[in-house]
């Protein structure tokens, strides 16, 4: 069953760009990646799906249904972390989440402390009183008291240190097992190709490509670094399917795509001390797909 179908969503700000029919689906059990640059359109993406905005145009369904008919009905299922998290400064962070528990129809307490334990949250502290990584930990437990079916992530990383990172992201592997999809946006494609199965990229508004992480990593360029024995021309390997040659002193590293035979003769003709052929990571495909649509 597909959780999340988004169908040619839009939303403009007056004159300025939004997103533009945006579509994807998201099945049940998946993690899903929503990765593009600042400003490219994921938070908005995310807003009108959770209907906190309203789409200009276009639909989401969740769990089947109209996203904006059955809002309420919706969010006891759901789990979001915005990416900015603004609470009631005065707040104790104990009373916040007793707060935000008793929105849903169930008994959250269990989960709760398990939560607080994981994050090693102080609880007792006033929500004035904590740094952003802090704050950014109280998100998550509210985020996931209610043990929703659905987590929604908006940059949900940005400051947290590396081990709460991976407390963090252990815990949604966790929930991921245990049945929750996931829906996770980022402009980091580490973390991204760490967690997700599949991808969406967006660009200004525009989805650009909606494929698996495997597929991405395996249907596209090699990555090239070459060790000369001499300085190279920029030109020695200008040949098609051959990109971003870059040539700093002995070292020449380009990435290609095609008949590696064709490569490999031009290497044999000269002096080399060390051959590296390498998966792009994400930040290079990343950028293929960008230039490939520019
Ligand atoms: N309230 C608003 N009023 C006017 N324009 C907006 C508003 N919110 C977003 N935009 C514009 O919509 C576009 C998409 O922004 P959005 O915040 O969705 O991007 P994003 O991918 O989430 O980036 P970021 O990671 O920076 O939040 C941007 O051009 C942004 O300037």
């Amino acid at each position: 069953m597909s959780v999340i179908e988004i169908n040619n969503l839009t939303k403009t700000y007056g004159n300025a760009r939004g997103i533009s029919n945006v579509s994807f689906t998201i099945e049940e059990g998946e993690i899903f990646g929503f990765i593009g640059p600042n400003g490219a359109g994921k938070s908005t993406t995310i807003r009108t799906l959770l209907s906190l905005i309203y789409p200009t145009s276009g639909t989401a369904r969740i769990f089947g249904k109209d996203s904006v008919k059955f809002a309420p009905e919706i969010r006891q299922e759901i789990g979001y972390l915005p990416s900015e998290v603004f609470y009631y400064d005065n707040m104790k962070v104990i009373d916040l989440l007793k707060y935000s528990a008793s929105f849903y129809k169930k008994d959250c307490s269990k989960k709760m402390k398990e939560l607080i334990e994981i994050m090693d949250l102080d609880v007792t502290k006033k929500i004035e009183d904590l740094s952003l990584g802090n704050k950014k930990k109280v998100g998550i437990v509210q985020g996931l008291l209610h043990e929703p079916k659905l987590i929604i992530l908006d940059e949900p990383t940005s400051g947290l240190d590396p081990l709460m990172q991976q407390k963090f992201f252990d815990l949604l592997e966790e929930q991921n097992k245990k049945g929750a999809t996931i829906l996770f946006s980022s402009h980091i494609l580490s973390e991204v190709q760490r967690l997700c199965d599949r991808v969406a990229i967006i660009k200004e508004g525009k989805i650009v490509a909606v494929e698996k992480i495997s597929t991405l990593k395996e249907n596209n360029y090699k990555k090239f670094k070459i060790d000369s024995a001499y300085i190279l021309d920029t030109n020695y390997f200008q040949m098609p399917g051959v990109n971003h040659i870059e040539v700093k002193g002995h070292s020449t590293s380009f990435l290609f795509k095609g008949d590696i035979n064709h490569v490999m003769r031009r290497i044999a003709d000269i002096d080399i001390e060390n051959l590296w052929i390498e998966e792009p990571d994400l930040e290079e495909i990343f950028m293929h797909y960008y230039e490939k649509e520019a």
